[in-house]
Formats: structure tokens, sequence, C-alpha cells
């Protein structure tokens, strides 16, 4: 099925701000101006459940996209498809040709989660892991938005007191398709001792710093106007171009307030003082490891969604946690990160505004009616499984009226 939207431009995807349009609507004059119903619009979506708790969470995830949209009069159409370790144990890679082939064609791409104990002894070639790198490459998805906002319904799930974590709403900027995960030479061997080796680059070309560094001084001009950039250009090389580069970039962007942090520093300053930040823009690793940290200032990883984008092609939306062995297939994940992924997907990927705000507005209902997966739960809260999770998050969309209807 062909969509009938043009694909947004990374302008245009940075153009909306979920933190600063709540409530929003779709205004009066477009939602009343026709009395024939409007054209459906139709998207081609991509899934890929993946491993572990993967496939649990997008399977909540693809039914509250496809009710969301219905309300907006916007069809799906879903290929499901194989990727991490389910693929390596059906086609034997981890990244089918077909796969990256569809995913291409589509509009938008969901993925759950991939990895898990069965590949981990893996040789590299044959790890999920190097799948999702192939995939996120192969997309060319090089600028991942991870927004880290402590809801005031979970503050009392942050392990942070409530009076650092309260408020917090930041914006992790991670560069996807460089940096030390992609760099070469990488590889084993031996030292001149005869020893045992394992090594990997850290390689940043200008071009890749400043194409990230413009989508994070972007999104900081849509948000409070600040950036942090984060590096560790007191000892790595990468990082002393990085940091060159973001100044040279900065002056394209007079309105928006940059600082520099190493990432030592960072990570101690998101545990100290979160509400500092505002917009922050990292490498790959960094940013890795940053926005995991920062989920547990929301309350759990499995809160916290991520948008990957190029500005041309399908984006690639996931939650930023991985496969979660420990609790897959008990029905225990949170599924909510999958959800508001899907909200970004619509927001960033499709440019479907309303129907993203729709998604988020029923997350926060179902939290204020109580109910919590076992990673966000706290005394006199309901606790529910993944799927009664789902069936929640779907009843309070449901029970929103189509926007058309709305006075
Ligand atoms: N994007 C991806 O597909 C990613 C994949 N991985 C892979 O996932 C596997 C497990 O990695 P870990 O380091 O254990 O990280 P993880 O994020 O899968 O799990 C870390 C901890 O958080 C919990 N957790 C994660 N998501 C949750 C959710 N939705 N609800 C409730 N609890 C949740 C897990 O139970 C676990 O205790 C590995 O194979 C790893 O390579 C890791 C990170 C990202
Ligand atoms: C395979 C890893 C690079 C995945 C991961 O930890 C992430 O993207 O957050
Ligand atoms: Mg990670």
């Amino acid at each position: 099925m062909a969509s009938i939207s043009a694909k947004p431009q990374l302008f245009k995807i940075l153009g909306s701000n979920p933190s600063r349009s709540a409530g929003a609507r779709r205004p009066a004059s477009i939602r009343c101006s026709t009395s024939q119903p409007p054209r459906p619009r139709r998207y081609r979506i991509t899934l890929l459940p993946g491993d572990g708790i993967g496939p649990e969470v997008v399977s909540v995830a693809k039914d509250v996209l496809s009710v969301a949209g219905a309300l907006e009069g916007i069809e799906f159409s879903y290929s499901e498809l194989l990727m991490g370790g389910a693929a390596i144990d059906t086609v034997g890679v981890p990244l089918p040709e077909e796969t990256l082939a569809k995913a291409k064609e589509s509009d938008a791409v969901l993925l759950g989660a991939i990895g898990g104990y069965k590949w981990d002894g893996n040789a590299k070639p044959l790890k999920p892991e190097t799948g999702l790198l192939q995939l996120r490459a192969g997309l060319g998805v090089f600028a991942n938005l991870r927004p880290a906002s402590v809801l005031p319904q979970l503050v009392d799930s942050s392990t942070l007191k409530k009076e650092v974590a309260e408020g917090v709403d930041l914006m992790v900027i991670r560069e996807l398709t460089g940096g030390i995960y992609f760099g070469e030479p990488r590889g084993f061997g031996t030292n001149d001792a005869g020893v045992d080796i394992g090594f990997n680059t850290e390689v940043y070309s200008a071009l890749e710093i400043d194409r990230i560094a413009r989508v994070a001084f972007e999104v900081a001009r849509k948000r409070r106007c600040k950036l942090c950039s984060v590096d560790k250009a007191n000892v790595l090389e990468a990082s002393m171009l990085w940091r060159k580069r973001v100044n040279e970039i900065s002056s394209e962007f007079p309105d928006v307030q940059l600082s520099h942090m190493y990432v030592d520093n960072a990570a101690m300053q998101l545990i100290r003082d979160p509400r500092q930040f505002d917009t922050m823009v990292t490498n790959n690793i960094f940013g890795d490891i940053l926005s995991d940290e920062a989920s547990m200032l929301t309350g759990s990883i499995g809160m916290l969604p991520s948008a990957s984008v190029s500005g041309s092609g399908p984006g690639l939306f996931e939650p930023i946690h991985g496969s979660a062995p420990d609790i897959a297939g008990q029905d225990k994940a949170n599924p909510l990160a999958t959800v508001l992924s899907v909200a970004m997907l619509l927001r960033y990927g499709l440019g479907e505004e309303n129907a993203a705000r729709r998604i988020e507005d029923a997350v926060i209902e179902t939290l204020n009616k109580g109910f919590r997966t076992g990673d966000i739960h706290s005394s006199g809260m309901v606790l529910v499984g993944c799927k009664r999770m789902g069936e929640e998050v779907l009843k309070s969309v449901d029970s929103q009226k189509p926007v058309a209807a709305l006075g």
C-alpha cells in the first residue's frame, strides 16, 4: 500500500515540541473546515519485535498505534520481519537482507529489542547486537532522540529524592551511526609481549559531528534554548574535534546557550542536579550510557522511548531498554517505553501530532488511574502485567473522542 504522506524533512520533524505542546489539538479551523470525512492517511509500518520482551511490548504498542490512528483517520499496514536472535535462529544472520529492504521501503520502523543469553557467545557477525548496528547504519538514522521526563505520577518511583527528581525534563541527543561502535580498526590480537588484546576505535569526522550538532541545536531551540555538549575532550582526540566542531556550529545558533561538560562530570551531575540540563548532545557510547542513567531519574528504563531519524527515509523507533531476558516471557515487562515510542513514531516519523498526543494523554490517564507494572510499582498502586497495562492504555485511548468531534 502506498503512503500518501510526504516524508517530513528534518526541520519539520524537529518543529514539534512535545513538552511545549501539552494538550494541543488540531486548530478548530482545520477541525471543522469540511463536511466530508477526510481521506484516511495510510502508512506502512515495519515491525521488528526481536527477542526477549521485544515481542511482548511491540504487540501492545502496535494495538495502541492502530486504535489511536483510527481515531485520527489514519490506517496502518504492518509487515512483521525477523531481526536479532530470532533471525539468527531462523535464517542464520541477525539482519536478513529482506528485513532491511522492507524497512527501507516503509514509512517507519518499530523495533522491540534484540539480544539474549543464548547468543552472547556468538562471533561478532552473528550477534543480535551486530544486526541492530547494521539496521541503524542501513537506515542512516544518525540522530537518536531520547527524552527523559519525570512525570509527577512517577516521582516516587525514582530512586532519587523527590526534591531532586521532580520537574526533570531533558532530551539526550545521541549520535547513533558513528563513534566506537562502528570505528575501524577493531578486533582481537596480541601485543608485543604476546598477551591477548581486544581493541576498538573511536572515530568521528567533522561531517558527522556537524550534522548531529545541528540537530541538537534545532532541538534545543524548540525547548529551553540550552544545549550541553558532553565529551571527553581532555583525553580523546575524537572528543577534541567534537568540541571544536560543536563550537563552530554554535555560531549558526546564537540564541542557544551552549555549554560543554566532560562525560564523567555529566554522569555525576545527572544525579546531583538533573534539572540543570535541558538538551544534551553526545557521541554514540556516552549517549548510550547517559540515557540509561537518565532513565532512572524517571523511575524506570521501562518508561523511556526513543526516535532515530535522518531527515530522509523512514525513522527507527524503539524503547531505550534491551530485551530484558531476566523477565522475558513472564508478562512482567513495562510496555510504556514502546507505547511512547509509537507516539514518537507518529510525531517525528509521520508528522501526526494529534495521534501522538492521544497516546501520550492515554499513558498519563492510565498512570493517573494507578496502574503500574512491577518496575514502577509503589504502595497503593494497582500492580499489573504487560498485557493488562496495554489493555488499560487502550481503554484510555478509546475513551477519547475523535478530534473531529471535540468542541
Ligand atoms: N536496543 C536493543 O535492542 C538493546 C538490546 N540490548 C540487549 O538486551 C540484552 C539484555 O541487556 P541488559 O544489559 O540486561 O539491559 P536491559 O535493558 O535488557 O535490562 C536491564 C534491566 O532493566 C530491566 N528492564 C528493561 N526493560 C524493562 C521493561 N520494559 N520493563 C521492566 N523492566 C525492564 C530488565 O529486567 C533488567 O533488570 C542484551 O543481550 C543486550 O545486548 C541492550 C540494550 C538495548
Ligand atoms: C547494542 C547496543 C548498542 C544497544 C544499546 O544499548 C542501545 O542502543 O541503547
Ligand atoms: Mg543502551
